[in-house]
């Protein structure tokens, strides 16, 4: 059986639970409602710090980085299944903490500025919301002083806010990133998933539908060009490979000749299936450079980040890919 974990509310409980010396702190942060994508984080943690390393799991719905209208209020608590799930994965400790031991003087009014990264995509539909966020990753890394920091892929933009801020702000930590975890049918895992009816979970599946297509788009197109590199140059070779009967060839080559593999056709996937699905409402796709957020140009080559925002209902939903461009990964 698998060990409860402590549950502590103070940071001063969480000082003097410290781990030895040699031994390494792993944290994974969460606002709670935990589920198998937390618990991949709590598994990678644990994995990193080793058996004799603590694994340290910090709940708290930070009101500072809801905007007004959001979903504060009606977000998911649900500690005890927490302590559950944290202990499936191997966490040692639970840090719950009550909002005045995190703002102690209420309301800081010192905060941390998400800088140019911030404004864009998300911190475009969710003004300030990135600010709240980096200001209570700041502090918590304070509280808990960790070695090492995981973070969720799904949240991408977050994830290379978080790794700007430790670099500009010299915080002494390792953040490592954890792919996202996906339901069988490929819907990210979320906590904001409990809000949808089934009927709005079949249109939520439309933001990874969207991403995969894109993914897919170039998939094929990659094994479309290597396919013509082997026999020469694509359209002159369509005509003449259709004039001697070789239709598949042929139609394989001119779909060369009009693929450009890059950007542009992945947006162009990925796009429709999102117009397609009724009942989304869509804040942004965009495919962007994951050092900056900012949008790839069309020559663009290396890893992008294929992002999406979408409201299902009142419930908004976020997912993105890693996608490749360029001739090798
Ligand atoms: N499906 C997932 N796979 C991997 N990591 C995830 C996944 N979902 C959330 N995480 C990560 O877990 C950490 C805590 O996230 P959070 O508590 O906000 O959960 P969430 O499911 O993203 O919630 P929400 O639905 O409110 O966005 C973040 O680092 C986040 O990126
Ligand atoms: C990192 C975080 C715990 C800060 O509140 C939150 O943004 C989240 O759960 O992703
Ligand atoms: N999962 C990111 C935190 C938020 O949406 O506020």
């Amino acid at each position: 059986m698998t060990a409860a974990p402590a549950l502590l509310r103070t940071a001063a409980e969480l000082r003097a639970l410290r781990p030895d010396r040699g031994r390494r702190r792993g944290v994974v942060m969460t606002m709670g409602a935990l589920h198998e994508g937390h618990a991949e984080l709590v598994r990678a943690a644990r994995a990193a710090v080793g058996p004799g390393g603590q694994v340290v799991v910090t709940v708290f719905v930070n009101p500072l980085q809801f905007g007004a209208g959001e979903d504060l209020d009606r977000y998911p608590r649900t500690l005890d299944a927490d302590l559950a799930v944290a202990a499936g994965a191997g966490a040692d400790v639970v840090f719950a903490p009550p909002a005045d031991e995190v703002y102690p003087g209420g309301e800081p009014e010192v905060r941390v500025t998400a800088g140019p990264m911030g404004g864009r995509l998300e911190g475009e539909h969710r003004p300030g919301h990135f600010d709240g966020m980096l200001t209570v990753v700041a502090k918590l890394l304070h509280l808990t002083a960790p070695d090492v920091a995981f973070y969720g892929e799904k949240d991408a933009q977050q994830l290379a806010l978080i790794t700007r801020m430790v670099r500009d702000l010299n915080f002494p930590v390792e953040v490592v990133g954890v792919p996202t975890v996906r339901e069988p049918d490929g819907l990210a895992l979320s906590s904001r998933n409990r809000y949808l009816s089934r009927y709005e979970r079949n249109i939520a599946l439309a933001l990874s539908r969207a991403l995969f297509a894109a993914r897919d788009r170039l998939t094929a197109e990659t094994a479309l060009r290597v396919r013509a590199a082997a026999s020469g140059a694509p359209e002159g070779r369509a005509a003449a490979l259709a004039k001697v009967g070789e239709s598949r060839a042929s139609a394989d080559a001119h779909a060369l000749a009009h693929a450009s593999g890059g950007p542009a056709a992945a947006l162009a996937a990925a796009r429709p299936v999102l117009e397609e699905a009724r009942g989304l409402d869509v804040d942004y796709l965009a495919l962007v450079d994951p050092r900056d957020f900012t949008d790839v140009p069309d020559d663009f080559q290396g890893e992008a980040v294929l992002a999406v925002a979408a409201r299902v209902g009142t419930t908004r939903l976020i997912d993105n890919i890693r996608l490749w461009f360029g001739a090798s990964a």
